[in-house]
């Protein structure tokens, strides 16, 4: 008899989305050397595949490992006086221009050292994790200096060492203008692009490069300079755009080739036609839609007719949206945008990869790795239908177990 080797894994009899759609019948997979070796309907799981296979159960449901392709989880301080401003009627915009909002959290984290920033990001990565992500975005953009977005951006390289989880970074300095450059945001434009993006890429630091195109934020022809920037150091480019009016900076940003357009309430035909040209994927981000109270929905009618792939993210933040669970947003995006249950896990899965330009992840397919969540529920749209912790059986990151082996 053929020993058993701990790294051949078998799971038999789950039902299985793959990223993309939930396939039809009860699956059998294995899981060898960090991959997925075989993923096969039960009826053609024979004796010669199994031999030697650790068993590691039967039943419930199999998914990619969530991919949060959207967060702000490294920064110092808190909003919650914020939080109360705005349920007494002041608008996040009012709160940004007397110098409030992003800033206040600009101000504690550059107080903040790296040491702090990381004990205090540690807690939110691991509650996402426990909630089923294995891939992680983690954007800078609360320092607004050259070392101070580079502190961060360590930071978050830090979290993915020290943790079972995949972080991806991105450099967004183009945030907010620092009250040291109030009047001059050209020239806070010109050390984003001559200085921050060259000491990034440098430092190996940013997979991509991200702007705030809005009134409050930075304009169009200047996300426009910071994408070329970008382009110039070989970093792929993306955009919060579209969240609070519509400039144009989600076309401008297609038109750049940008890996998503993120947010996009305020989003026209044109732009949704630009991002189906360019193959950018849309993320919604019903956390900051819930938490702003906003009212002007992202066109996901539109969107879904055009077949403009869309993510769904956490956009985890102290500001806009201070939620730290990723498997909320499954409900959220399908309670207040009308997302089907599938349509929101393919965007916390196969649809988030590839809005980090990781089209390898999010993704159960013979040959990719196996990063994946066992979850003690019957159908993945259960998923989003309860919000409801502590179902997740099993995790795997990199073939590795990590909760409930
Ligand atoms: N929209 C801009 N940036 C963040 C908000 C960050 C904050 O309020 O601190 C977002 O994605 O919602
Ligand atoms: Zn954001």
């Amino acid at each position: 008899m053929t020993q058993t080797t701990p790294n051949r894994l078998l799971w038999r009899d789950v039902t299985v989305f793959d990223g993309l759609a939930t396939r039809p019948e009860p699956m059998a997979v294995i899981v060898e050397d960090g991959r997925i070796a075989r993923l096969l309907p039960m009826q053609d799981l024979d004796a010669a595949l199994t031999d030697g296979c650790r068993d590691m159960g039967r039943g419930g449901v199999m998914t990619p490992g969530l991919v949060d392709c959207h967060t702000h989880i490294v920064f110092g301080g808190g909003r919650a006086e914020e939080f109360e401003a705005r349920l007494e009627g002041v608008s996040y915009e009012e709160i940004a221009r007397r110098g409030g909002g992003i800033l206040s959290t600009v101000k504690a984290t550059r107080q903040a050292s790296e040491d702090t920033l990381f004990r205090a990001a540690l807690p939110r990565l691991e509650a996402m994790i426990a909630d089923g992500a294995t891939t992680v975005e983690i954007k800078s953009g609360y320092g607004l200096t050259v070392n101070d977005e580079l502190k961060m951006l360590r930071v978050a390289r830090r979290l993915g060492e020290a943790l079972p989880v995949r972080v991806v970074t991105t450099l967004l300095g183009a945030h907010a203008l620092p009250p040291e450059y109030q009047g001059r945001s050209d020239a806070y434009i010109d050390l984003v692009c001559d200085e921050m993006i060259p000491a990034a890429a440098a430092e190996g630091l940013a997979d991509a490069v991200d702007v705030f195109c809005e009134k409050i934020a930075f304009s169009v022809a200047q996300c426009e300079r910071v994408f070329q920037a970008a382009e110039a150091h070989g970093l792929p480019i993306k955009a919060h755009a579209e969240q609070l009016s519509n400039l144009g900076g989600t076309a401008m940003a297609a038109r750049h080739g940008a890996l998503s357009a993120d947010h996009i309430e305020y989003l026209d035909p044109a732009g949704i036609e630009a991002m189906r040209e360019a193959g950018s994927v849309a993320v919604i981000l019903p956390g900051a839609f819930h938490t702003l109270r906003e009212t002007q929905q992202p066109p996901i009618a539109g969107l879904r007719e055009a077949g403009v792939p869309m993510a769904v993210a956490t956009d985890a933040n102290p500001g806009s949206s201070p939620l730290f669970m990723p498997s909320l947003m499954l409900n959220l995006a399908c309670t207040l945008f009308r997302l089907t249950p599938s349509e929101a896990l393919a965007g916390m899965t196969a649809h988030g990869a590839a809005a980090l330009g990781r089209r390898e992840l999010g993704r159960l397919e013979e040959g990719a790795p196996a990063d994946l969540c066992v979850w003690n529920i019957d159908s993945p749209a259960e998923l989003a239908y309860a919000v409801q912790p502590g179902r997740l059986r099993q995790r795997l990151f990199q073939g590795v177990p990590s909760h409930g082996a």
